[in-house]
């Protein structure tokens, strides 16, 4: 970026900024004016002072970021776009900043190297307050002839933006009118996870009025990987996004830990709803000995007969285990009556009433009811459950010493669990109470991107990018949170969109949760069948969503691989024929290097091969290698892939795909 144009932008947002002083002044002036008016009539008084109000208000959150894009247009003309328009009333109100809700702001959201859409140039701007630290383009004339300069370029830690390059096949996808479930599958290094955020931007603007309200959520594989992507979104324009992997779907749970494979099946497949249904039923208790309820004549127990048929009731009555502890106590004071009643004697019938209001307002009855039918939040149940419950069950793999040792598959039992359960007034402050606990826990680790809390609920920020472990934390302390903030803090929010990558990987459970998040079905799924590692995930994409939609989803698959030379690629095949031998490899863009091959003497020389330059990572089952899940949605400029012979075919596919330029397996000399 050469020196001048810095300073010549930084005259430019200068300029805007010295307007909107100069507007804000006027504006402010003009408010004090109303406010002082005796002469005017009072509601047009009022109206003035309102609407004066408002819009200074709107001048003030527009100081942060005030202009953060410029458009440069095939006819010569430039759009500068910012959070509120700015013009120019000596020049006939000629628009000096454009509005990004405005229509001829509509490009720097959507144009793509495929349809430019009469733009030459999208600039991106950074600045710290009123400074501008920088800026950076995209050429929108490069389709076909950057692309590969753009391919062959050494790969960062964080995902590049590829609007510039956006092939035909991709666009076509970006943009494509289907408000309901949309699979995007390709092998790898097809853009799938590229084509889906810059979906994501798509949808954002031409959908904003309805995502703004709810959201967007976008599900990643693990961390590592939402930091990857995370920064092609907000690079992209504004955001209203809540970033997850699948162990941040319940508020205030960060699982990463994994169970082993054969827990992960038990708790991953649809038969953990009745499990968990059996585990609810396990706390609907009888008595081993009378429980006394003292009245103030009498004293009568609850035994094990009067709890059976308030159980009954209680199960009968259709209502969600918190929410029918209410039926269980009214019909275990009801049942109570005519033993108080027999103890008090026969002539005293009439104080029948009296006796079941007693009842109703006894402490003990309330403490018997809750140990027979306590008010349960989904954390104390499994943590029940896991910590020792499991054995009678039937289920002793599930045992663990710390039940609430929160696991990636635990997470959408918590979820089915919450939904089982219902709440209460009860179950709702015990909840409270737990999450609060959990956040404590979480503060400290937290990275925290800071945003304008004075900022009005309506407007989206131009460049916020919110995680929701962050907002989880949040959410215990304030309450002026934004749509993402409150969504991600909320189990029952639901998304206007949710974008779910490696979507293979997930389980029957982990989708019950994202489709309950999903209600309107306006998904986007993106993931390949045939690098599948989990065992629960996914194995036809018409099995799983036929239950939610039928056959109202659309399908489009990516064809081209822009990560892997076709060299690596064709190493690979064998791997994937393995795993379906009618499968087809992706056309790489490049043809690249053949893989090397090596014997080594130990570990170390492994650590050697990584590259100087670009990045690099070993794969493998050895110490401080990534696994192959690890490294899904991944791609480095060099890898090792260590012993791949140890991997199934699976991980083999996955592992020998991530390398943009140099591959070397390595064997270790047994
Ligand atoms: N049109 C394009 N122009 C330039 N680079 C592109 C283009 N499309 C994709 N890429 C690049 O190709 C690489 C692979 O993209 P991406 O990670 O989205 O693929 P994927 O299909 O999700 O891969 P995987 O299934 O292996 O995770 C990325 O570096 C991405 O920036």
């Amino acid at each position: 970026m050469a020196t001048g144009e810095l300073s010549t932008e930084q005259q430019r947002i200068s300029f805007l900024y010295s307007r909107l002083d100069l507007e804000r002044a006027a504006v402010k002036a003009e408010l004090d004016a109303a406010l002082l008016d005796r002469d005017e009539q009072r509601w047009h008084r009022e109206v003035a002072v309102r609407t004066l109000s408002e819009r200074l208000g709107r001048l003030r959150v527009a100081d942060e970021g005030l202009c953060f894009g410029r458009t440069d247009h095939a006819d010569g003309s430039r759009t500068y776009i910012g959070r509120i328009g700015l013009f120019d009333p000596a020049d006939d109100y000629r628009p000096l900043l454009t509005d990004w809700r405005a229509p001829v702001a509509r490009p720097f959201y959507t144009a793509t190297g495929a349809h430019p859409e009469g733009l030459t140039r999208r600039r991106h701007y950074r600045t710290r307050g009123r400074r501008l630290d920088g800026f950076y383009d995209d050429e929108l004339q490069l389709a076909g002839t950057g692309l590969l300069e753009a391919v062959n370029a050494p790969r960062a830690d964080t995902m590049r933006d590829i609007v510039a390059t956006i092939q035909a096949e991709q666009d076509e996808v970006i943009r494509l009118d289907h408000r309901g479930v949309l699979v995007i599958e390709g092998g790898p290094g097809t853009g799938k996870t590229a084509v889906a955020l810059h979906r994501v931007a798509y949808l954002l603007y031409t959908q904003r009025e309805r995502l703004s309200r709810q959201g967007v959520l976008v599900v990643g594989p693990n961390p590592g990987f939402l930091r990857y992507i995370g920064q092609v979104l907000p690079s992209l324009g504004e955001t209203d996004v809540v970033f997850a992997t699948p162990g941040e779907l319940f508020p205030g749970v960060r699982a990463t830990r994994e169970d082993v494979p054969e827990v992960q099946g038990l708790k991953g497949g649809l038969s953990a709803v009745e499990l968990l249904g059996e585990a609810i039923a396990d706390r609907q208790e009888l008595p081993e000995h009378p429980m006394p309820v003292e009245l103030e004549d009498v004293t009568v127990h609850v035994d094990a007969s009067a709890a059976l048929a308030a159980r009954d009731r209680a199960r009968a009555c259709g209502l969600r285990h918190n929410e029918a502890r209410q039926v269980f106590h009214d019909a275990l004071a009801d049942a109570l009556v005519a033993p108080a009643m027999a103890l008090i004697g026969k002539d005293w019938s009439d104080l029948a009433g009296d006796v079941r209001r007693e009842l109703g307002d006894s402490p003990d009855l309330r403490e018997a009811v809750d140990a027979l039918w306590p008010a349960l939040t989904a954390r104390r149940l499994l943590a029940d459950l896991y910590e020792g419950r499991c054995f009678a069950l039937g289920y002793p793999e599930l045992y663990r010493s710390d039940g609430r040792a929160w696991t990636v598959s635990d997470v959408p039992l918590l979820d089915e669990a919450a939904e089982q359960l219902g709440t209460s007034g009860e179950a709702e402050r015990l909840a409270e109470r737990e999450r609060a606990e959990a956040v404590e826990y979480a503060r400290g680790v937290l990275e925290v991107i800071d945003t304008d809390q004075a900022m009005h609920e309506d407007e989206l920020r131009a460049v916020d990018l919110v995680h929701a472990e962050w907002l989880a934390d949040r959410h215990a302390f304030r309450d002026d949170r934004t749509v993402a903030e409150r969504a991600a803090a909320d189990r029952e929010w639901t998304y206007g969109h949710v974008v779910v990558d490696e979507a293979q990987e997930l389980s029957p459970m982990e989708w019950r949760v994202l489709m309950r998040r999903s209600p309107n079905r306006s998904m986007t799924v993106v993931g390949d069948l045939h690098q599948r590692q989990a065992e629960a995930g996914v194995r036809s994409w018409g099995d799983l969503l036929s239950p939610y939609v039928r056959d109202r989803w659309v399908y489009r698959r990516l064809t081209v691989n822009y990560r892997t030379p076709a060299a690596i690629m064709e190493y690979a095949a064998p791997a994937l024929a393995e795993l379906d031998p009618a499968a087809v490899l992706p056309a790489s863009v490049r043809r690249g290097e053949p893989p090397v091959e090596m014997v080594v003497e130990d570990l170390e020389v492994v650590w050697r091969l990584r590259a100087e330059s670009g990045t690099s990572a070993v794969i493998g089952f050895v110490e401080g290698a990534l696994t192959p899940r690890d490294a899904k949605g991944l791609e480095f400029d060099t890898v090792v892939v260590v012993e791949p012979e140890r991997f199934t075919a699976a991980e083999r596919y996955v592992a020998l795909t991530r390398a943009t330029q140099r591959l070397v397996v390595v064997r270790l000399k047994s």
